[in-house]
């Protein structure tokens, strides 16, 4: 397919996408699937980012987290499944019956089972005098996540799909209007006053929002409170880093291109405009428009003259905030050290003061419980981490950085051990990364997991949708609409690809 000729200089590409995230590959292939020229450029030397992985010694780890939303069959929510079959590509998922096992302080021990009213009468069980609250926080997530399950999920910045949208589902949208600019710990006090029951609604949303319900949006909140019973959490077979393995090869069926090892140093403007990017490695290329799925700081400050950041761009930084990164320990262990019945996802906290701090609360995915095909026999793959902030791993010597991974590593097993007793003796492989790993594996700012509000927000209100103040610039990925997820950055992508679609006349 020949690139739309409008100027004339040379313009390589109609879109060039930087960086392979998910939120980067679902806007390359949609575009790509309606005849744009693409190219994708990851500095790596696969695709996925933060939904990447690794292999050693016959373990397969997934880079993040193992809870995938956006894997269902049915409705519209499903964004996975829609963005893969878009270039004609599938993945075999396997459902995970329990989407997260807690154990919280005081003993509180609760599963969310897959099966909705299941998880409701284990919780009511625990929170008798609280039922009807219970029910009535959780009903009022299925009404977002219903709304946002009737329509298609494209470019709020169109007006044209705005307005087709609201004609063939008015009560939907305006329901949406009504969540958007609403938090769900507002609407959880509105219903529920036991203190230790809304702490555990904090938890239900830090363990995915790294932010209490208080700072937690209720459209995203609706999304993963009801998707999880709807759609469920499946996990990719062969690993999450199936994802975009498949998104690039439906990209390329689709006639677009991807090179790795391919650093974009910056973003190239003519008379204010983006036209291009320049490599590390000095190659240039052209495009008509330009994505860039880098977070929103490595884009305005590393990617473009940050002494010209646009005023939106500042107000934006004044209102987010960059999340903690991780401590992450990818273990090896041998199958015994689980008992029976184990689950695959587990969040672990001795002390609510902690949920928030450094290596406070502990998130802990087995992928192997789902698929054994990523371990040696005999073995499983446990993957823990917990929030960690890069200054705490700087200014330290090649030894004291190593030493400092093996005494918090330490420290993690000790506290696992609690849930699997015989994890210290029972280990075979072990591997330690930490913020300055995902900053520089991920060529995130800081290792962030992404923005958070810098103080309470008016729900999703303050989050920017694809457009930048730059003509010819777009943002994908988790610093834009909706924000972190998986599911989150395909919406993204999703509605990135539509936008520069009408933009390119496509
Ligand atoms: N369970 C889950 O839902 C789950 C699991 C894993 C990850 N995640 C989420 O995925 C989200 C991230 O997705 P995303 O799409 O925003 O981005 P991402 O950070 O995953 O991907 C960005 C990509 O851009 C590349 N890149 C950055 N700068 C570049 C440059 N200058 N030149 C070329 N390439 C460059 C990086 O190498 C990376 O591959 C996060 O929110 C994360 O939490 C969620
Ligand atoms: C027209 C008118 C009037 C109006 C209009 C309105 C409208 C239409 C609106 C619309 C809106 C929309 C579309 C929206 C959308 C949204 C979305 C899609 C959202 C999504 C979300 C999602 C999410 C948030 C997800 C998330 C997830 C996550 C983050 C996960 C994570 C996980 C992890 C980390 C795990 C851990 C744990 C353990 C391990 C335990």
């Amino acid at each position: 397919m020949n690139a739309i000729a409008i100027t004339k200089t040379k313009v390589d590409y109609d879109v060039i996408v930087i960086g392979s995230g998910i939120g980067g590959l679902v806007t390359a292939t949609q575009l790509a699937a309606k005849g744009a020229k693409v190219l994708v450029l990851e500095r790596y030397l696969i695709p996925g980012g933060s939904a990447g992985y690794f292999e050693r010694e016959g373990y397969r780890f997934d880079v993040g987290a193992s809870m995938i939303f956006g894997f269902g069959t049915e409705g519209t929510t499903n964004l996975l499944t829609r963005a893969l079959a878009a270039v004609g590509m599938k993945i075999e998922t396997i459902p995970d019956p329990v989407q997260i096992h807690y154990h919280l302080p005081d003993g509180l021990e609760l599963k969310v089972h897959r099966h909705y009213e299941k998880f409701l009468q284990e919780l009511i069980a625990i929170f008798p005098h609280e039922a009807k609250g219970i029910r009535r926080f959780y009903d009022q997530c299925w009404q977002v996540f219903n709304c946002l399950n009737a329509m298609d999920l494209l470019s709020l910045e169109e007006p044209r799909y705005l307005m087709r949208v609201f004609f063939q589902h008015p009560f939907a949208c305006l329901g949406l209007v009504k969540y958007l600019p609403q938090n769900a710990g507002d609407i959880a006090r509105r219903y529920i006053s036991d203190p230790r029951l809304l702490k555990f609604i904090d938890m239900e949303c830090y363990c995915w929002s790294v932010m209490p319900a208080s700072h937690t949006p209720m459209i995203n909140a609706g999304m993963v409170f009801s998707d999880r019973h709807y759609g469920g959490i499946n996990y990719p077979k062969g690993g999450v880093g199936q994802i975009a393995q498949k998104l690039v090869e439906g990209l390329e069926k689709a006639g677009g291109e991807i090179q790795y090892k391919a650093r974009v140093s910056k973003i190239l403007l003519e008379n204010g405009k983006a036209v291009g990017v320049k490599l590390a490695n000095g190659k240039e290329y052209r495009a008509h428009r330009i994505v860039s799925n880098a977070t929103r700081w490595d884009t305005f400050e590393k990617l473009l003259p940050p002494e010209q950041m646009p005023a939106s761009e500042k107000r934006w930084q004044q209102r987010y905030q960059k999340s903690p990164s991780f401590l992450s320990l990818h273990l090896g262990v041998k199958a015994e050290v689980l008992p029976p019945q184990t689950e695959c996802h587990h969040i672990v906290l001795e002390d609510w003061e902690k949920m928030e701090t450094a290596e406070g609360t502990i998130f802990v995915s087995i992928p192997t419980l789902l698929d054994p095909s990523l371990a040696p026999e005999g073995h499983h793959i446990i993957h823990t981490f917990t929030p960690s902030w890069l200054e705490d791993w700087q200014g330290l010597s090649p030894q004291e950085y190593e030493e400092k991974k093996e005494t918090a590593a330490a420290k993690l097993i000790h506290r696992l051990e609690a849930i699997f007793p015989g994890l210290a003796a029972g280990l075979d492989y072990q591997e330690v990364g930490t913020p300055r790993t995902h900053r520089r594996f991920l060529g995130r700012d800081d290792g962030t997991y992404g923005p958070v509000p810098s103080r309470k927000l008016a729900g999703l209100l303050g989050m920017p949708f694809n457009r930048t103040a730059i003509d010819g610039l777009y943002c994908v990925g988790d610093s834009t609409f909706p924000g972190q997820g998986l599911n989150a950055v395909a919406f993204s992508g999703f509605a990135c690809g539509h936008r520069v679609a009408v933009d390119l006349g496509l």
